[in-house]
């Protein structure tokens, strides 16, 4: 059983400032009722998400949905003695019903690489399931934030915003990829190799998400310290392959699941206390962008009542900084246009 010191540690590393405001104040402005729904909830991050989600007090009610499985993940979480209610939908006949209501969806349906894919091998069927989702969820709730994990994220968000312009029902502040993990990753490696303490870290992370897309802005990484061109270059090529290296470690059996599931709780988080007024709640994200000419890129955004209320520049850039976003361009634009020509055919 878990200790209580080890739940509240959880709590609290997955939102620090929730809980305190839950903990100070459990009044209906401070915690206001709240839907999350996670689509792909009985999958590998899907299921520890849907705890992570569990365990968060800004949540009043988590509905999981899934192809199948959903009634045993949902009657497991269930039992968690937490403030939200837990609804499991299976299939998508009710999947109309998991969506109605929520402010917040989280995607992380589709299927996950294996050893020797790249993300972009993962379009043929993800791109698919997106667009179906992304459908009902215009349909159903189309007032929602959208936290998109399923891959490659640099179509998939595309996809999704080709579908609301579809339906009518775009609003460009409210569709995220979620890029965190990226942050996740680039916070812990830079913590080892600069030996300062993991949770005072902040490194942002811009781009996309995949390979050389994915651009860590060392150069602004906080504590600061004394690491020499070479670190930087492999801090910053572990970074971009963090994903690779987990996808080879579990050889043939998915990729990353649980830190993804940390990262997407931690993103979603983010999105609930932004809808709950909390001030200056930043994160980075990929979002509809003018921060460099292509339509989507990931940087920081400040997260509010609206969704993503601004997109934040880049900051100044180390010359390796500026080779590397040079260099993301024409990969970042090939598959941005990739998902926009899918959601259209
Ligand atoms: N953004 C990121 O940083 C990041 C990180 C890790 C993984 N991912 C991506 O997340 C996705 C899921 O990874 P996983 O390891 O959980 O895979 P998984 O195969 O373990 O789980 C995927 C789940 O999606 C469900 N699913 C399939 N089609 C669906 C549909 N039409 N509607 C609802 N659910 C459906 C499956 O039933 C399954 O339960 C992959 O595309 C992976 O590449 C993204
Ligand atoms: O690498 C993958 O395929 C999954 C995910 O995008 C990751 O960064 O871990």
């Amino acid at each position: 059983m878990l200790k209580p010191s080890i739940l509240s540690s959880l709590h609290s590393a997955l939102s620090r400032s929730s809980s305190h405001l839950a903990r100070r104040s459990y009044s209906s402005e401070s915690c206001p009722e709240r839907k999350v729904a996670i689509l792909g909830a009985a999958g590998g991050i899907g299921q520890p998400l849907s705890l992570l989600m569990k365990l968060n007090p800004l949540v009043s009610s988590l509905s999981l949905y899934d192809i199948a499985g959903t009634p045993g993940v949902a009657a497991d979480v269930s039992h968690i003695n937490t403030r939200s209610e837990v609804a499991g939908y299976q299939g998508e006949e009710e999947l109309g019903k998991a969506l109605e209501g929520s402010d917040v969806i989280i995607i992380p349906a589709g299927v996950p690489r294996k050893p020797g894919m790249t993300r972009d091998d993962l379009f043929n069927i993800n791109a698919g399931i997106v667009k179906t989702l992304c459908t009902a969820i215009a349909k159903y709730c189309p007032n929602a934030l959208v936290n998109m994990i399923s891959n490659p994220v640099n179509s998939t968000v595309p996809i999704a915003a080709e579908v609301f312009k579809k339906a009518g029902t775009y609003d460009e502040k409210k569709l995220f990829g979620v890029t965190t993990l990226d942050v996740v990753r680039a916070k812990t490696f830079y913590a080892g190799k600069a030996k300062v303490p993991v949770a005072d870290v902040n490194v942002p992370v811009v781009g996309g998400h995949a390979g050389v897309t994915i651009l860590p802005l060392f150069s602004q990484a906080t504590p600061k310290a004394n690491l020499g061109d070479d670190e930087i270059k492999a801090l910053t090529k572990r970074t971009q392959d963090g994903g690779t290296e987990v996808v080879e470690a579990k050889a043939g059996k998915g990729s990353a699941t649980l830190s993804m599931a940390y990262a997407g709780a931690l993103f979603a988080d983010a999105c609930l206390k932004g809808l709950n007024g909390v001030p200056d709640v930043v994160e980075c994200s990929f979002v509809q962008s003018s921060v460099t000419e292509l339509p989507f890129f990931a940087s920081k955004v400040r997260l509010g009542k609206n969704g993503a209320e601004e997109v934040l520049g880049l900051g100044p850039l180390s010359d390796y900084e500026k080779q590397g976003l040079e260099s993301l361009l024409p990969e970042l634009k090939a598959s941005i246009e990739k998902g926009i020509k899918f959601a259209n055919q």
